[in-house]
């Protein structure tokens, strides 16, 4: 069975469980690091597998574009080619080509756009983005959808809507006949659209239950709507999921809204703010944030988190973090990023505990209290 549910807290939609992959289980709640390129920024795969990252991301539209997913394919696929043995998910890069900003058009066949790096004209069809995905060798594939702008009208969406659905039934076709390239399974996880309007993402939730997919992503959100909505249209969305099969939602985020998500029944994250934080010198930790570049870390011998295990926490000193960003020296982005990846990963893993014990709500009520401050 591809996904175990485990057990759900009973005072929340909260949930544990396992994802069966041929690159390992994965216990979820999980976070996914982000790793664009076929690489987490800053980390080897030796770092991640110390932090005990069990699933990272991949993103079929830089892949595809640079070094191209044949080649890829020529070395063996994504996990031989950037050393990593344990699970990759990729999206399908419909997004990307949005957040690029270049030149795109949409039609009932797919995204026309143009590459960020030299102009050159592309298509991504839903056939075409499961090819990627197939070269790459992603254990968990995303369908080709379109995610609205925020705002959207409400007949945008319902148009996007309808795309995003169509698209999923190619792709749900493909699917049903799948032989894939290096012998692992790979399985195919659909993205619920709608906006912010609850009446489409119910219509396109319910569509996407009837092609009946492995998993499915909540896509849509955290794209600059307020929290308040974000929570409350993931909370819809998982009332209507498929209660056995996982829940990811796409793009989040702080630790906090984590959290929120995990308590309205979502079981997987990705997110490039640890990463991306790390390497601007924002780092988390269980007494709240820390800006490490700040003056008055200049003589603090104190290790980041002094509750903390990783193999920053356990060497070194925010002194010497703060000389390492000041010096512009890489070793600072690695050993910031090591950190703030564990964070993540210690994160869930401590709300899964929290979950198996039934108290999930009290915990996360606590834990909020700690990392949601900035530590001065
Ligand atoms: N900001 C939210 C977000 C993020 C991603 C990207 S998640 C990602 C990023 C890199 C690698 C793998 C997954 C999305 N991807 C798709 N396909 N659809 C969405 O609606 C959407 C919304």
């Amino acid at each position: 069975m591809f996904f175990d549910l485990k057990h759900t807290d009973v005072n929340s939609k909260a949930r544990a469980g396992v994802l069966n992959t041929d690159h390992g289980s994965i216990e979820t709640p999980i976070f996914m690091p982000v790793g664009t390129q076929g690489t987490v920024k800053a980390l080897s795969p030796r770092d991640l597998k110390e932090v005990n990252a069990s699933i990272i991301l991949g993103n079929t539209y830089h892949l595809y574009m640079r070094p191209g997913h044949r080649l890829i394919e020529k070395m063996g696929g994504l996990h031989r080619f950037m050393g990593w043995d344990r699970a990759i998910l990729t999206d399908s890069g419909g997004f990307q080509v949005f957040s690029l900003k270049e030149l795109r058009k949409i039609d009932d066949e797919g995204i026309l756009f143009q590459s960020h790096l030299d102009g050159s004209y592309h298509k991504f069809t839903p056939q075409l983005v499961l090819e990627i995905q197939r070269s790459l060798g992603s254990d968990i594939m995303m369908v080709l959808d379109e995610c609205p702008p925020y705002p959207s009208t409400r007949d945008y969406a319902l148009k996007s809507n309808q795309l995003t659905i169509d698209w999923a039934r190619q792709a749900r076709e493909i699917f049903s006949g799948w032989q894939p390239l290096y012998g692992h399974r790979q399985w195919l996880f659909a993205i619920v659209q709608g906006g912010t309007f609850k009446d489409i993402r119910e219509q396109s939730a319910r569509a996407l239950m009837e092609l009946d997919f492995p998993g499915y992503a909540i896509g849509g959100l955290a794209v600059g709507e307020p929290k308040d909505e974000m929570f409350d249209i993931t909370d819809f969305c998982t009332e209507i999921l498929p209660e056995q099969k996982p829940r990811y939602l796409m793009g989040v985020g702080m630790p906090d809204d984590i959290l929120e998500a995990i308590e309205r029944g979502v079981d997987m994250f990705d997110c490039v703010i640890p990463t991306r934080n790390a390497r601007n010198g924002t780092v988390f930790t269980t007494e709240g944030k820390m800006v490490l570049k700040s003056a008055r870390f200049k003589e603090d011998t104190k290790p980041v988190d002094a509750n903390c295990q990783c193999y920053t926490c356990k060497n070194f000193s925010r002194a010497y973090l703060r000389h390492l960003y000041n010096a512009n020296e890489i070793l600072g982005l690695t050993l910031a990023t090591i950190h703030n990846v564990h964070f993540y990963l210690w994160l869930v893993r401590q709300a899964r505990k929290a979950i198996l014990q039934d108290n999930y709500v009290s915990w996360k009520e606590r834990i909020l209290q700690k990392i949601t401050r900035v530590v001065e």
